[in-house]
């Protein structure tokens, strides 16, 4: 996949140390899912940068393709695409979300 709407997925990424493809966005999550990666990362303290997949739909294709992963949310960390919401809860629960983080220069807010 070569094209504009993989470039401007690359550039959103690239420009933004978290961010995180969502349904609705951070202030107003439109499902579940969405929502419960918008909670951990503001429990978390980090600025993050949402894309909102419903006002887009070929980003809403194009970021399945482009990570190869079949759903929304999807989170990326400094380029680096972690998972879905399972995934997060579960990184978050052990503790090795908040570690990823700091091992990433992204401070973390006390909990
Ligand atoms: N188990 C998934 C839950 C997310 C999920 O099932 N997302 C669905 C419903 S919001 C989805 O993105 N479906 C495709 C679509 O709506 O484009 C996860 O860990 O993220
Ligand atoms: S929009 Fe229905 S489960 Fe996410």
């Amino acid at each position: 996949m070569s094209n504009p709407t993989e470039q401007r997925i690359k550039d959103v990424i690239a420009s933004n140390d978290i961010v995180l493809f969502m349904k609705g966005m951070p202030a107003a999550p439109q499902c579940g899912f969405s929502g419960a990666v918008v909670q951990i990362l503001s429990g978390l303290g980090v600025p993050f940068a949402g894309v909102n997949v419903l006002a887009d739909p070929e980003i809403r294709d194009g970021i399945k393709a482009f990570s190869n992963w079949p759903t929304i949310p999807q989170l990326y960390v400094k380029g680096e695409f972690l998972g879905g919401c399972d995934i997060v809860r579960e990184m978050f629960k052990a503790g090795e979300l908040a570690a990823l983080l700091n091992d990433k220069g992204i401070a973390v807010a006390a909990v």
